[in-house]
């Protein structure tokens, strides 16, 4: 069976290293690269003993030119603003690239500038970078040479509200998402906040209203506006959110809950029937109706658990969702785009259950 040679760069972060454990797994890849600076030369398996048998590859610091020259498809699971040069070079060279940070999700160059604090590097190739949500993207993600691949929270809040937006049954204008991560969301360098006596019994909101994850949140569920609806679109007006992540002393998983008020007089059966069709025959979107989705289902699992429920006496559409920040949030998400490149089966190498407790 032909295999496709693909390289992580970034393998001794958390996303990385998710990413090496699934690759490792895919009947259709061989893995032929992992790159970090901190730990260059050592075994995989000596910084993440789990790898131990499976993965016999050591760490290497590659530059971007010698990276691209070492794999067909590249995934970037290095930090916001890092990505940029070597997503150029691998573009350059003719290869496919997911990247995992920020650098190429949103559309305007100003609006990453804004949020990130850095003038883009390569503006030119925002054009061509598909953003990596299959449920929303996939024809354009089967064409595509760049994947951006999306947030863990913007995962999880596009795919519970989207169904709503398409359809024009909320006030675009009155979605509140409050959501919270476990730890590795903050990835694997040590800082106070995630030092274990600071987060363990805790329960903390951070960046009220100033997470970065706004504009992509804002960016997707805009480009959704009215798009499952008889009215032409016509002027779009653009979708606010006000989102509040939470730091839960977790060490994976998102819960997030989002609140929209309701315009039209659908029941609960009708707005669960509308999610069913929304979602009809997708692999990793399950909908809950007896259940609440509770991240620890889907730990170590590409799946996006989603329920919907309506609180008619108040007029709000609450929905919840839940998903593993470091699967369908990162490297499952990512596979999962270049399954959808490569024309493999959409859930090559993620079928696996999650794991319990
Ligand atoms: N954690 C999560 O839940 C999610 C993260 N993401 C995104 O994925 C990317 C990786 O995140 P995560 O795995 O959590 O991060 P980590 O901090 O755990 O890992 C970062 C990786 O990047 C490398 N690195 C750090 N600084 C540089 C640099 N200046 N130049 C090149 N390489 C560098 C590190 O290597 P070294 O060994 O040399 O330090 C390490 O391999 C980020 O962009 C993040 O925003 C996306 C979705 C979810
Ligand atoms: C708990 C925690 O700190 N989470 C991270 C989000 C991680 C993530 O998925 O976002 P990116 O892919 O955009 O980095 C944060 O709030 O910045």
């Amino acid at each position: 069976m032909t295999s496709v040679r693909v390289a992580v760069a970034g393998a001794s972060g958390y996303t990385g290293a998710e990413l090496v454990r699934l690759l490792s797994q895919h009947p259709h890849v061989q893995l032929t690269a992992v790159t970090s600076e901190k730990s260059a030369g050592a075994a995989i398996s000596a910084v993440y003993p789990h790898l131990q048998g499976i993965v016999p590859l050591s760490f290497e610091a590659l530059a971007p030119e010698a990276l691209t020259e070492r794999a067909d498809v590249l995934f970037l699971a290095l930090p916001h603003t890092k990505s940029m040069d070597p997503v150029a070079s691998g573009l350059k060279a003719g290869k496919r690239v997911v990247d995992l940070s920020a650098d190429f999700r949103l559309k305007d160059p100003g609006t990453y500038e804004t949020w990130y604090q850095t003038a883009h590097a390569h503006p030119q190739l925002i054009k061509d970078a598909v953003y990596g949500l299959p449920e929303l993207h996939r024809s354009a993600i089967k064409q595509t040479r760049l994947v951006a691949s999306p947030g863990c929270y913007p995962t999880a809040a596009i795919l519970q509200l989207a169904p709503l937006i398409a359809h024009g049954l909320v006030a675009a204008d009155s979605i509140v998402i409050d959501a919270k991560s476990g730890i590795s969301g903050a990835g694997r360098s040590p800082a106070l906040p995630y030092h274990f006596p600071e987060a363990h019994e805790s329960l903390e909101p951070y960046k009220i209203g100033q997470h970065r994850h706004i504009p992509e949140i804002e960016q997707e569920l805009t480009g959704l506006v009215g798009t499952r609806t008889q009215a032409t679109r016509g002027e779009v007006a653009p979708v606010t959110v006000a989102f509040t992540p939470h730091l839960v002393p977790m060490n994976r998983g998102i819960l997030s809950t989002a609140y929209a008020r309701m315009k039209g007089q659908l029941d609960i059966a009708e707005l669960r029937t509308l999610y069913r069709d929304f979602y009809k025959g997708e692999r990793f979107v399950r909908l809950l109706e007896g259940a609440m989705p509770n991240p620890r289902h889907v730990r170590g699992a590409n799946y996006c658990d989603i329920a919907v429920h309506l609180d008619r006496r108040a007029g709000w559409v609450v929905t919840v969702a839940a998903i593993d920040n470091l699967i369908k949030g990162a490297a499952g998400q990512a596979i999962q785009a270049m399954n959808l490149m490569l024309g493999y089966p959409e859930e090559t190498g993620l079928v696996a259950p999650g794991i319990y407790p």
